[in-house]
């Protein structure tokens, strides 16, 4: 049970002071966005290869963005240990992660909320990490869809069928209250954005968070 905390919602002026705040999270989550392939923008390479210098712990870059065919490698080169990229986006996903893996790093693809699983089911095996999206991608704070759960337990069952030892990700409104039911779901690595730069202790909520997931599967 893995909490990767999105650093959308931290001091975006302050981020190596900001990552230091998390020092007992698993990885930390950077929502790369272009204004293309969602509605807003955020930061990109040359941010995450300076951010790199300021903690130890492995950066989990998601880009949300309309070409990462052309990025994602560089991400990895950066210093990412896991780059994910959107399946929606992406002309060429196989390729794409094995060039990710060939750059040393853990591929990883994101689904939207309506995009369905089971299209992709034969390519599990190329992937480290899939990521189903519990907002629409775009911003921080939105309400956790409770329509994305039958997906993620669908997910985690295709995973078992093929056995592969694909890690399940869920983003997007991950919080108390609703990590218990993506963890009965199946989910295993939690993006937690608002919920842990909005607490008054975030390292506190990351284990608490952490400590909520892990009471599911024990
Ligand atoms: O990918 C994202 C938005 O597209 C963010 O990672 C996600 O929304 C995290 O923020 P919060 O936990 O506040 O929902």
């Amino acid at each position: 049970m893995q909490i990767t905390p999105s650093i959308l919602n931290a001091d975006l002026a302050n981020l190596g002071a900001e990552v230091r705040r998390i020092g007992s999270a698993d990885m930390v989550h950077i929502d790369v966005m272009d204004n293309h392939f969602v509605p807003n923008l955020t930061l990109g390479l040359p941010v995450v290869e300076s951010l790199r210098a300021h903690t130890e712990l492995p950066f989990d870059a998601h880009l949300m963005i309309a070409d990462p065919d052309r990025w994602a490698p560089a991400y990895a080169e950066a210093g990412c240990a896991s780059v994910t990229f959107h399946v929606e986006a992406a002309a060429a996903p196989v390729r794409l992660a094995r060039e990710i893996r060939a750059q040393g790093a853990r591929a990883s693809m994101a689904l939207k909320p309506a995009t369905p699983i089971e299209p992709y089911e034969d390519m599990l095996a190329e992937l480290d990490m899939l990521l189903i999206m519990t907002v629409e991608p775009g911003f921080g704070g939105q309400k956790f869809l409770d329509m994305c759960l039958p997906k993620i337990r669908r997910a985690r069952a295709l995973m078992d069928k093929h056995g592969v030892e694909t890690w399940l990700q869920v983003d997007g409104g991950v919080s108390l209250e609703t990590i218990e039911r993506c963890a009965e779901a199946g989910a295993d690595v939690f993006v937690a954005g608002s919920a842990v730069y909005s607490a008054a202790d975030p390292d506190a909520m990351v284990k608490d968070l952490r400590s909520k997931a892990e009471a599911v599967r024990a």
